[in-house]
């Protein structure tokens, strides 16, 4: 049977007992290793600030392209700020019918943010930084929790200790359902996400498809936001964690395409727009990522070779260009 992605309530985490905290980092384990991706409730990130990002990213790409075009995300593949208009990225080849806006930690001096002009979105940029501040923090404490999945002496929070993260707003406009059902484009194309641990608050629409098991290349459906927004929030091992783990966590392949009809709606013939959040974390630049305690033994021997941080991205791009 195809695993789907499990709920985990992570409150047990972060006000319960000791066993109690065990548990649930079991559970979290569990889940990274059957599919990657984990659905977890009482979660830190304040509710209501998810709703507010939700509302900014709705302000700022109604914004007049000439406006967003301000803030451009720059070309090539190192710096991942600003602002992507529709269809300039292509993660297959099939083109992929979304803009997004990116910005990261304001310490982050590799990849300074690129903010759109103060007067014409006040407030948006006051309010991205604290919402950084808060899924950094919830990173941290997801952090602690796969150490003591592992049983590690040391936390791995530690490691990603300059929150060289990246928060991006994504937005998917309405698209004609047959346009995406007969392939002609897609919401965002089958990828597995770069670094550790990536966050996605997602609204009502739906669409996200993630492929179980792991590598077999069927894909099942994840719904969307059920209750408010941010109730939950899914996370995902990305591929410097899987390879950290000598692969115990699976970084998994997924897509976002064709939502479900909804029943008595008007939206037959076309899919609602649909807008995405998603956090991605990963190492500090010096750490070495060599096979984690717990992920290897003489029966289970390390498959890769150490590699720092900053080494990985590079190899990366490498194979990317
Ligand atoms: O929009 C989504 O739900 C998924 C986005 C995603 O996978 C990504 O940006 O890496
Ligand atoms: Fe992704």
């Amino acid at each position: 049977m195809s695993p789907t992605v499990p709920t985990v309530d992570f409150g047990k985490f972060i006000h319960g007992s000791p066993s109690e905290k065990k548990e649930v980092a079991v559970q979290i384990d569990d889940a990274f290793r059957n599919i990657g991706f984990v659905k977890l409730t009482n979660h830190s990130v304040p509710k209501d600030m998810v709703q507010k990002c939700f509302d900014w990213s709705k302000t700022f790409f109604s914004l007049p392209l000439e406006s967003k075009m301000l803030c451009p995300h720059p070309p090539g593949g190192a710096h991942h700020r600003g602002y992507s208009a529709l269809s300039t990225e292509h993660l297959t080849s099939i083109p992929d019918t979304k803009e997004s806006y990116e910005s990261g930690n304001p310490l982050d001096a590799a990849q300074p943010n690129i903010w759109p002009p103060a007067d014409l979105i006040p407030g948006f940029q006051p309010f991205m930084e604290s919402f950084f501040t808060s899924c950094a923090a919830f990173v941290h404490i997801l952090l602690t929790a796969l150490s003591l999945a592992l049983d590690m002496d040391s936390d791995l929070s530690a490691t990603h200790s300059e929150s060289l993260f990246q928060l991006r707003l994504l937005h998917y406009p309405a698209v004609a359902r047959r346009v995406l059902q007969r392939n002609e484009a897609t919401r965002i194309g089958a990828h597995s996400d770069f670094g550790t641990l990536t966050l996605l608050f997602q609204d009502e629409v739906g669409g996200l498809e993630v492929e179980s098991p792991p590598g077999s290349g069927t894909f099942i459906g994840v719904p969307g936001a059920q209750g408010e927004r941010g109730e939950s929030v899914l996370v995902n091992v990305g591929d410097l964690l899987a390879r950290w783990s000598n692969d115990r966590w699976k970084s998994t392949v997924h897509r976002v395409g064709v939502p479900p009809v909804v029943e008595g709606s008007a939206e037959e013939d076309m899919c609602a727009p649909r807008y995405s959040i998603p956090f991605f974390a990963t190492a500090n630049d010096d750490t070495v990522i060599e096979a984690l305690p717990g992920c290897w033994s003489e029966s289970n021997p390390k498959k890769y070779e150490s590699v720092t941080a900053r080494g990985y991205v590079q190899m990366s791009m490498a194979e990317l260009y």
